[in-house]
C-alpha cells in the first residue's frame, strides 16, 4: 500500500518542504516509490538494460571441466622441483571440444590446446613458448626450464566462473553486456525480468515552442523534452511523450489524466516555482497528492513530487479554476474551470521538475533516476562518485548541495583532475554539453581551493 505525502512527511525527521536537504529528498522519494510487481520472460537479446525479477541459479558449472588456459603441454605438476629443469615424454594431443582418451604415466606429457579438457591426472600446463622439443629414439621430448612455473599453473578449474546450483545473477541486477554473456554461458536463452517501466513526460509553459513552430518574441524552443527523452531512453524505460502543454487548465488536466492513465511515473518541467501566471501547480494539487518543495540545492531549487490519480473521474466544467481537492487557491485565471476530482489511492508518481534546462537534468540525475531505478526493481541505484583534484577555486555556501558542470581529465602525471565548464547558469545547456560529470559539492561543504579533492558524479554509463 503506497504511503500518502503526509504519511511520508511524518516519518521524516525535521521535514520542512520549504527547506529540504538533498539527502532528505532522497529519503522521501525512497518511501514514495515502489518497485513494479509484474514480470515477464524475454529472450536474451531483449534482456539488455532490463532488471532481473528472480535469481538466476546456475544449471551447470562454468567451465564444465578442468581445462587448459594455454596452448602448451599438460603434465603432473608434482614433478616440478625448485631449481631443476624438467624433461617430459610426449604421449599424445588433447584438442578443445573432445576429451583425450589415452593414459599418462609418470614423466609423460600431453600436447594441449587452450580450452581442451585436462587429461586425468594432469594439473599443470607449460605454455609452448617456454619449451624446447627434440626427438630421442623416435619419441618427442619436451624440455621445461627451471623455475618458470608452479604446479597448477595455466589450468582453469571446473566451476571457477560459476558452480552448478549457485546464484549466478541476483534478482535486481540491471543486465548489462557482461550479464548477457554470462546468461549465454549457462545455456539460458530466456530470462525473467520486471516489466518495463512506463514514463510519460511533457513540458509546460506558454512561452515554450515546439520544434517546427516559427520563432516568436519572448518564446524559447522546448529543450527539456529532448533531454528528458534522452535521459529516460538511456535508462531503458518506455517513454510516452505528451508534447508541450499550454498553461491552460483543460489542456493541463487532459495531459495529467492521460499521463496518469498510461504511465507509472510522470515527469513535467516548468511551472513549479511561485510565479503567478501558471496553472500547473494548481492542477497538480487538484488531481493528486502533491508536495511542493524548495530544496537546499543549486540548480534545481523548486520541485513538486507526489502522485496523480489514475482514475479519470474528474468531470471538467468551464466554471472557474476551483480544484475541489486542492488546498491551494486558484491563481488568477482568464478561463473559468472546475474539477470534480475524487482522489484515488495509488496513481502515477509525479516528478514536477523546475523549468530551467540544467535544473531539469540535475534534478533528474540526483533524484528522479535513483527513484525510477528503484521502481524498475534495480537493487543498486546510485552511481559511485569519483574523487578528482579540482584545478580551480569554487565558491560554495555551506547549507546547500551544489552541482557544478565539470570536465574530468587525466593529467600528465596520472592525477584525475576536474575543472568547471564555464557559465553555471541554470538555463545554460552549452556548459552541460561540455561537461562529462557533475562536481557534487555536499551540503555541509564550503569553498573549494585549487588542489582540493572533490566528488564527481560521472555521466559515463549514466547519460
Ligand atoms: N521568486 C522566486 N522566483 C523563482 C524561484 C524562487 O524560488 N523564487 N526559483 C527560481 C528557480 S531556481 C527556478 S529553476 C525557476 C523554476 O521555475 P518554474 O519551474 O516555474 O519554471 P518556469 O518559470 O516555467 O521556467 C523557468 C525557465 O525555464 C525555461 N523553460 C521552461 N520550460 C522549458 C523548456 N521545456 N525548454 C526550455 N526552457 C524552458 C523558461 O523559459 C524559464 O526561462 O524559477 C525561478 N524563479
Ligand atoms: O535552481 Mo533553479 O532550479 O535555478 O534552475
Amino acid at each position: 500500500m503506497s504511503l500518502s505525502i503526509a504519511d511520508i512527511a511524518a516519518r521524516l525527521q525535521g521535514y520542512d518542504p520549504q527547506a529540504l536537504s538533498a539527502a532528505q529528498v532522497g529519503e522521501f522519494l525512497h518511501h514514495l516509490v515502489e518497485p513494479v510487481t509484474e514480470s515477464e520472460t524475454v529472450g536474451i537479446f531483449d534482456a539488455l538494460g532490463r532488471v532481473l525479477a528472480e535469481d538466476v541459479v546456475s544449471p551447470l558449472s562454468v567451465p564444465p571441466h578442468d581445462n587448459s588456459a594455454m596452448d602448451g603441454f599438460a603434465f603432473d605438476g608434482a614433478a616440478l622441483q625448485p631449481g631443476q629443469p624438467l624433461v617430459l615424454r610426449l604421449v599424445g594431443t588433447a584438442y578443445a571440444g573432445r576429451a583425450w582418451q589415452g593414459t599418462v604415466g609418470p614423466g609423460d606429457c600431453v600436447k594441449i590446446m587452450t580450452g581442451a579438457i585436462m587429461p586425468a591426472g594432469l594439473d599443470t600446463v607449460v605454455p609452448q613458448e617456454f619449451t624446447r622439443t627434440d626427438t630421442v629414439d623416435g619419441h618427442t621430448q619436451v624440455h621445461i626450464p627451471a623455475d618458470v612455473l608452479r604446479a597448477g599453473d595455466n589450468r582453469r578449474l571446473c566451476g571457477e566462473d560459476l558452480m552448478q546450483g549457485s546464484v549466478a545473477l541476483a534478482r535486481g541486477t540491471l543486465l548489462g553486456p557482461a550479464a548477457l554473456g554470462l546468461l549465454a554461458s549457462l545455456g539460458l536463452a530466456q530470462v525473467r525480468v520486471w516489466r518495463r517501466l512506463r514514463v510519460a513526460y511533457f513540458s509546460t509553459g506558454d512561452e515554450i515552442l515546439s520544434l517546427g513552430e516559427p520563432p516568436r518574441e519572448g518564446a524559447v524552443y522546448d529543450s527539456n523534452r529532448y533531454t528528458v527523452f534522452g535521459l529516460l531512453t538511456r535508462l531503458g524505460v518506455q517513454v510516452i511523450d505528451l508534447g508541450v502543454v499550454r498553461d491552460e487548465p483543460a489542456q493541463l488536466e487532459a495531459a495529467f489524466r492521460q499521463a496518469a492513465a498510461q504511465a507509472d511515473a510522470i515527469i513535467t518541467s516548468g511551472g513549479v516555482s511561485v510565479g503567478e501566471a501558471d496553472h500547473t501547480r494548481t492542477m497538480m494539487r487538484a488531481l493528486g497528492d502533491v508536495a511542493f518543495w524548495r530544496i537546499a540545492m543549486r540548480p534545481g531549487r523548486p520541485m513538486a513530487v507526489g502522485r496523480i490519480a489514475a482514475s479519470a473521474m474528474a468531470a471538467a466544467a468551464q466554471t472557474g479554476l476551483q480544484a475541489q481537492s486542492a488546498s491551494e487557491p486558484a491563481k488568477s485565471s482568464t478561463t473559468s474551470y472546475q474539477i470534480n476530482s475524487t482522489l484515488q489511492p495509488g496513481g502515477a508518481v509525479l516528478f514536477g521538475l523546475p523549468g530551467n534546462p540544467v535544473a531539469v537534468m540535475v534534478t533528474f540525475l540526483a533524484f528522479v533516476r535513483p527513484a525510477l531505478l528503484r521502481m524498475m526493481g534495480a537493487s543498486a541505484n546510485t552511481p559511485p562518485l569519483l574523487r578528482a583534484t579540482c584545478t580551480e577555486a569554487l565558491r560554495k555556501k555551506p547549507g546547500r548541495t551544489e552541482y557544478q558542470r565539470g570536465l574530468v581529465t587525466t593529467a600528465a602525471d596520472g592525477t584525475v583532475q576536474v575543472c568547471t565548464t564555464g557559465n553555471q547558469g541554470s538555463g545554460v545547456l552549452s556548459s552541460m554539453v561540455q561537461a562529462n560529470g557533475l562536481i557534487v559539492l555536499h551540503h555541509a561543504q564550503g569553498n573549494v581551493a585549487p588542489g582540493d579533492v572533490v566528488d564527481v558524479m560521472m555521466f559515463d554509463g549514466v547519460i
